[in-house]
């Protein structure tokens, strides 16, 4: 039982939308909480600064939004001394963070199993001064988000991220990059390199065997080439419950912490979002923050 929650939602959702989803919130937690406050983000921006200004206050924090919303939150809770637990309710598009948590997508269902979630203190990564909880991006991905069309992702949803991301294939040049890290320095190309604390990724699970939220460690993609190759890999593995040790075109290493430098400045994309540019400094810190999560995979 909780005593006092706040649930930040998404505002900019459909109306319909957030009074449905609202409702089953509310009627699915009730049992579980005396006082709930309800705050709407009207701008971007505003869940980071609701939960570094009151969240403090609360002894559960409810995010009801998608990967954004939650990136944002975390960046507000990671400046606390101490962070209340975590709850996701998933209303956006992707949802790849809480898909990490195996929190159920449908909200009535989240809220039914709301009893068997378990707490883990996730480890939370930084690029530069931005926190983020699911994954840090460079190259191909970043034209996905990019090209990801507001009205398509509305319309058809997760798979504008896929038209997106095949479209941006055909244009996708390598890119000469360094990579630091305490293994090693390593000058190669890539067209995209990814490093994952989730094990979601547009919807599309990347989940490795060695893949942990609690381990202090990023599973870092590093993919040499677009195109076909890629994508039969990147099909053949959505097949598999786990992503394979050897694919071709696609390095896979984790680490704790690494510097990257691309000779070209490259635009990084964090949980989903374009919020700064090469180069980056990207670290994990292990069992940063609490977060309920279903027990599969922990
Ligand atoms: N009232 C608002 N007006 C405009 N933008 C907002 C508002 N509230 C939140 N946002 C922004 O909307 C962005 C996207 O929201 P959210 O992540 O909840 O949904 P999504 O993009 O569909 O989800 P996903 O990232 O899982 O695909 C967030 O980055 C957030 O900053």
């Amino acid at each position: 039982m909780y005593n006092k929650a706040m649930l930040i939602y998404n505002g900019s959702a459909g109306s319909n939308d957030i009074k449905a989803s609202l409702a089953e919130a509310v009627e699915g937690l009730e049992s579980y909480i005396n006082e709930l406050t309800l705050m709407k983000t009207l701008k971007k921006g505003d869940a980071e600064t609701f939960c570094l200004e009151r969240a403090s206050q609360f002894d559960l924090i409810i995010i009801m939004g998608g990967d954004g919303t939650v990136h944002e939150c975390v960046n507000g809770l990671i400046k606390l001394k101490e962070s209340p637990p975590i709850f996701i309710l998933p209303t956006g598009t992707c949802n790849d963070f809480a898909r990490s948590l195996n929190i159920p997508l449908k909200i009535d269902a989240a809220c039914e199993a709301f009893e068997e979630t378990k707490m883990i203190q996730s480890d939370i990564g930084t690029v530069n001064s931005r926190a983020f909880s699911n994954f840090f991006g460079v190259g191909l991905i970043t034209k996905a988000s990019e090209g990801t069309n507001a009205d398509l992702k509305q319309s058809i949803g997760k798979f504008s991220y896929f038209v997106s991301a095949l479209q941006s294939m055909q244009q996708a040049a390598p890119f000469s990059y360094t990579l630091k890290t305490k293994e090693g320095i390593e000058n190669d190309e890539a067209v995209m390199i990814l490093a994952m604390n989730g094990h979601s990724l547009g919807t599309t699970s990347l989940y490795h065997e060695k893949s942990s939220l609690t381990d202090g460690l990023l599973d870092i993609y590093l993919i040499r080439e677009a195109g076909l190759s890629l994508l039969k890999n990147l099909f053949n593995k959505v097949t598999s419950p786990t992503f394979p040790d050897e694919m071709e075109g696609i390095d896979y290493i984790q680490t704790s912490s690494f510097e990257l430098e691309i000779k070209r400045k490259e635009e990084v994309d964090i949980d989903g979002e374009i919020y700064l540019e090469t180069p980056a400094i990207v670290r994990i810190d292990q069992k940063t923050l609490p977060f309920l999560s279903f027990p599969i995979y922990q």
